[in-house]
């Protein structure tokens, strides 16, 4: 099995409106898939059709190389999936509730559990319905996780979660990754994205906008550039320059500014004809990449061959 997920022409309406429109996507087994879109661009609809939590208008849906429809006992004994809507429970204590989910599943060392619970910061004395939204997500977290399935499915995963869990969070999925676990995860901030998946798909009104791997997504990523020259120079020299969007230098012919993609090599070489006497140039980031396919309506389907 090559693909952990196989959609092909997946369609979901609800009545007259549009929840996804002939998604074809394949997530290979092994990798992490960020998959962001804004409020409403259908990542929730993708994985309850994944789950069979709701079924397809048009188009099938394989994972792990099973019918969500015909398999759902076995899909779910090998996969671990968190909800975007997680909701538990709440007049158990989470070690209860924890032991009846880990025997749900057929058994899950208490070791594990009590480790997944101390890493995230999660008291299992305490009553469910005491719980903040945070510390309820911490039990969604936990009990995807715990018996360290083949395929994790995480529909916004960090949601509520303090900077410092989400680090953990981060963590647990760069360790799921190594151990050779898939993990499919549903987003709205890039930032976390970038730092744990492998590919990227951007969703936006039901459709796939962007499909690359991170690194292709950051070598077209948008860099500031800003470079001080001790004497003037002449604009034209750097205008054409490869990866070079925009490029402006000040009434006194010294400071270049602009924006820049891809490597700064060829205007590294063109400024160092002359005497540099400052230079600065931010990381790139998906950022600004992200805003850009939110803004753009009309964006079409991006990918790049070699991903
Ligand atoms: N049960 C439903 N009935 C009617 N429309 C629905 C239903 N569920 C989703 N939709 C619509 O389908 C579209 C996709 O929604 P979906 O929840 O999949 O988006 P999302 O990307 O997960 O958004 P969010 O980031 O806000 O969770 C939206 O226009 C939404 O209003």
């Amino acid at each position: 099995m090559e693909n952990a997920i196989e959609l092909r022409e997946l369609t979901k309406t609800y009545g007259s409106r549009r929840g996804l429109a002939g998604l074809t996507l394949d997530v290979r087994v092994g990798e992490v898939f960020g998959y962001l879109g804004p409020n409403g661009a259908g990542k929730s609809t993708t994985i309850r059709l994944l789950l069979d939590l709701i079924r397809p208008t048009v188009g099938r849906a394989t994972v792990l190389g099973l019918d969500p429809r015909a398999d759902g006992v076995e899909l779910r004994c090998r996969l671990g999936y968190l909800a975007g809507d997680f909701v538990v429970d709440g007049r158990q204590r989470v070690r209860d509730c924890l032991r009846f989910l880990a025997d749900l599943r057929g058994g899950v060392p208490q070791q594990r559990i009590d480790d997944l619970t101390d890493r995230l910061g999660l008291d299992q004395n305490a009553h469910i319905k005491k719980l903040s939204k945070g510390n309820r997500q911490k039990i969604g977290l936990v009990q995807a996780f715990m018996h360290t399935p083949e395929l994790l499915i995480l529909d916004e995963p960090t949601s509520g979660l303090d900077p410092l869990v989400q680090q953990t969070f981060l963590d647990l999925v760069t360790e799921a990754a190594a151990n050779g676990q898939t993990v499919f995860m549903s987003s709205h901030i890039m930032d976390e994205v970038e730092a744990v998946a492998d590919r990227v798909g951007i969703l936006r009104d039901g459709r796939l906008v962007a499909l690359d791997s991170v690194a292709q997504l950051r070598a077209g990523a948008v860099r500031e550039i800003e470079i001080t020259f001790a004497e003037p120079v002449r604009a034209e020299e750097f205008a054409r320059l490869p990866g070079v969007r925009t490029l402006v230098l000040d009434p006194a012919g010294t400071t270049l500014r602009g924006q820049l993609t891809g490597e700064p090599d060829a205007l590294v070489k063109a400024a160092a004809r002359h005497h540099v006497t400052a230079l600065r140039a931010s990381e790139p980031t998906l950022d600004g990449l992200f805003h850009a396919y939110y803004a753009d309506a009309e964006a079409a389907p991006r990918s790049t061959a070699a991903v």
